[in-house]
Formats: structure tokens, sequence, C-alpha cells
């Protein structure tokens, strides 16, 4: 298998601040990874750099075969689909969701002057369609639920037909019921063999997809603990990471978390 993403020894500093150190992780073809970890542990820094938007201050970065510092970056982040909540604010809230997820065929927010062609049209709708959102394709993106902006945010990711995806707290803000609807299009996600190598990064274990298959630990912004899910999602590791004695339970597929001194009542 190929590695879509290859991690060696990445520090990143900022100041007298170490936000990422000396963290390895390698991503192959058809893996898809849950990145876990508490807040300021380096989750959304980590993305930045797997996405090819923040050079490593030491160490290598390999994204789709080509090395950052070594490549072109601009032909390099069309090939990384990254959803995020500080992509989404820049999008024009009075742009139309069709447009939102057709502009990112060139990278673009704001719909100008592009010629589109009919295949990226029909591609558009195809994706609408599958995250379940073409009855909003009119609508003004700025007008949308937050549960409706997360699945045309994603949509609009995969516009451009990445071979990684990056997903940062796609579930965030969302109610029970928005969130069940998104983990069952990211478990159809998974499940797809032509969807690209996926990365979700994720406060709640809840939110784990089923189909997912690797999870990687991060605590310090190091790896505390990385490798296929079923072994590397413990209590142990878990409680390690988040720094609470934590019991977890899997059923029907889902995990589920919660502090082992809780008392009930
Ligand atoms: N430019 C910067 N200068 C100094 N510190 C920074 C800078 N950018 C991020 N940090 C710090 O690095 C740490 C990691 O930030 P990051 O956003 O990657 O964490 P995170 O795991 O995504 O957090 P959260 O779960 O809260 O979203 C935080 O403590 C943050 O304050």
């Amino acid at each position: 298998m190929t590695d879509v993403l290859d991690l060696q020894d990445v520090t990143i500093r900022r100041g007298a601040t170490t936000i990422l150190e000396a963290l390895s992780w390698r991503v192959q073809e058809g893996e898809r990874w849950v990145v876990l970890g508490r807040n300021g542990a380096g989750k959304t820094t980590l993305l930045q750099v797997a996405s090819g938007r923040m050079h490593p201050t030491t160490g290598s970065a390999t994204l789709l075969g080509s090395r950052l510092g070594a490549t072109d970056v601009f032909e390099l982040r069309p090939r990384i689909g990254l959803a995020s909540a500080a992509l989404a604010d820049r999008i024009p809230s009075g742009e139309t969701v069709r447009d939102v997820v057709l502009t990112a065929a060139y990278g673009v927010t704001g719909r100008w002057r592009e010629e589109y062609e009919g295949v990226d049209e029909s591609r558009a709708s195809d994706l609408l369609a599958a995250f379940g959102v073409s009855h909003l394709a009119e609508r003004w993106f700025g007008t949308l639920s937050e549960g409706e902006r997360k699945r045309v945010q994603i949509a609009r990711s995969l516009m451009s037909d990445p071979e990684l995806l990056l997903l940062d707290e796609p579930a965030a803000g969302l109610d029970l019921g928005g969130r069940e609807e998104l983990v069952g299009a990211l478990a159809e996600l998974a499940r797809d063999r032509r969807s690209p190598a996926l990365v979700l990064v994720t406060h709640h274990v809840e939110e784990i997809p089923p189909g997912f298959t690797h999870l990687l630990l991060l605590r310090a912004g190091r790896v505390h603990a990385a490798g296929p899910i079923d072994e590397t999602l413990t209590a142990e590791n878990l409680s390690g990471t988040f720094d609470v004695p934590l019991r977890l339970d899997k059923v029907d597929g889902r995990w589920a978390a919660h502090a082992t001194g809780a008392v009930a009542g």
C-alpha cells in the first residue's frame, strides 16, 4: 500500500511553545483514521501540516509522495480535502449551497468568472445528494443550520476528488439527531472503497463512525498511542490521553466513554 501521509519526527515551534514534538505518523491508502486528544493537544496543528498549510519547524512531512518544502503546495492542496470551522467561516454567507460545493473544484470561494463544465455541475449535484442536502442547493449558505452546514462542507471538501480527506471536528455543535446523521454519512463514506484516505479529528469516542480503522491518540503534542483502532482504543490508553480514569464500552460497533469516578443520581 502507498503512503498518503508520512510524517517523520515533526516538531512545530512557535516562539517558546512546542506545539508538536517529534511526531511520526503514517497514513496509507484506504485507511480511515480517528485523531483524539485533549483541548490544546495539537490536533488542528497536525491537520495544518497534513494539509500542506504549515511546514514543520524540524522533521519531514511527505504528503501524497511530495515532501513539504520541496514541492509546489498550490498543486498539492487541491488533492487534499479539508473541512474545518475556520475554512467554513470564509465561505460568503450569500453564496448558494450549490456554488459552495462547485467552487471547490477550483479551490476558491465566491463564484466569479470561472467557467464550470457540465461534469463539475453533475459531480456537485451527486455530492449534495450523497449528503442529503440536494433540497438546499439554491439556498444561501448563511441561512443553513449548523448540521446542514457541516454536511455541505464535507460535500465541498470532496468536490476536487481528493486523495486524502481531513475532517476537523465535523460533529461539533450538532444536536444528537444531527450528530447521528453525520456519523451515518461518515460511516458510509468510510465503507465506500472509492473514498479517499480519511482523517477525522474529534473530541468524543461517541462520534467515531463504524468503519474507521485506525486511531491516533495525541497528548501534549506527542503520539500517546497509534495503530489499528480495535487494539489502540482501550480504556487505559484513553485515560492516559485525557488524564481522567475512564471506562470504555463498545455496543453495536459504537464506542462510549465515561469517568469511572462518576456518581449516578
Ligand atoms: N501561533 C501559535 N503560537 C503559540 N501557540 C500556539 C500557536 N498556535 C497554536 N498554539 C497553541 O498550540 C496548542 C495546540 O493548538 P491546536 O489548536 O493544534 O490544539 P487542538 O488539539 O486542536 O485543540 P482544541 O481541541 O482545543 O481545538 C494550543 O495550546 C495552542 O494555544
